[in-house]
């Protein structure tokens, strides 16, 4: 055992009923996060005293705000936050892990491997580049990844009509939902709001964004960009690959 991994404490007694289940597997992840996470700096071992209040149950009473059954898409998921404890937590949700770095994917697909977790998917990519190459989702989640401006530039595209982007935020929360307001509204969202979750469970409490779409997640020109993508992709051209497939 590594010496930060010596320091990650007991789990907390809420953790029990949060991971319910899968509560063995929860622990094995904040291991694999303590050690390996830590070895491959994909987590500084500062945060190793802290891990599950601030990260595992920081991140998995997300789950507050998600309907059951739906699909969901972790943005720069990093070493596996918010997406593993909501998967854990959640059972019934498909969940993608979206994160361009090959050393976090090969973490990631790791500990999916290891805790058997056979509602998660690991994408490596950016999220502004998946757009059409997902299936769009109900739901995208992210943390720490960027500005909520910029985020829901790369966030809302992926979502499907009247999806929802969950978002956990700091103390910057209203703030950054007051900036952002406007180019929410061009990229197609018709509600925005910040509220606590985790009552109960962490304190302080966990704020979210939740951004909801409306019929044009990404807003007017995505939805135009879309709708021609759809047509070329029926219009067989001349010279085009569906005329050379043809022959
Ligand atoms: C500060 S880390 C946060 C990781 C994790 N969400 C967490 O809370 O610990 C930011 C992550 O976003 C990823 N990222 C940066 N730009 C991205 C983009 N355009 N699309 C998807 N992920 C991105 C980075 O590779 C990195 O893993």
């Amino acid at each position: 055992m590594t010496e930060a991994a010596a320091e990650l404490p007991a789990p907390p007694e809420q953790a029990g009923a949060v991971f319910g289940e899968r509560f063995a597997d929860a622990l094995r992840y904040a291991e694999l996060l303590a050690d390996a996470g830590v070895q491959r700096g994909l987590i500084g071992p500062r945060e190793v005293p802290r891990l599950w209040e601030r990260h595992l149950l920081n991140c998995a009473v997300l789950s507050e705000v998600i309907d059951e059954d739906v699909s969901v898409c972790d943005v720069g998921s990093g070493a596996g936050l918010p997406g593993i404890p909501l998967a854990l937590a959640r059972p019934d949700l498909e969940i993608t892990l979206l994160e361009p770095l090959l050393r976090r994917t090969t973490f990631l697909e790791e500990v999916v491997r290891l805790l058997g977790l056979a509602n998660v998917t690991v994408v490596r990519g950016r999220a502004e580049e998946m757009v059409g190459k997902l299936p769009p989702v109900d739901v995208v989640t992210a943390r720490a990844v960027a500005p909520l401006e910029r985020l829901a530039g790369w966030g809302l595209p992926l979502l499907r009509p009247h999806g929802e982007m969950a978002v956990l935020k700091g103390d910057t929360a209203e703030e950054e939902l007051k900036a952002a307001r406007a180019a929410l509204g061009r990229l197609g969202a018709v509600s925005a709001s910040v509220t606590q979750v985790g009552a109960g469970v962490v304190d302080p409490l966990s704020t979210v964004v939740r951004v909801l779409v409306g019929e044009s997640p990404g807003g007017v020109r995505a939805a135009t960009r879309r709708a021609k993508a759809a047509r070329a992709s029926r219009t067989p051209r001349s010279g085009g690959s569906a005329g050379r497939r043809r022959r």
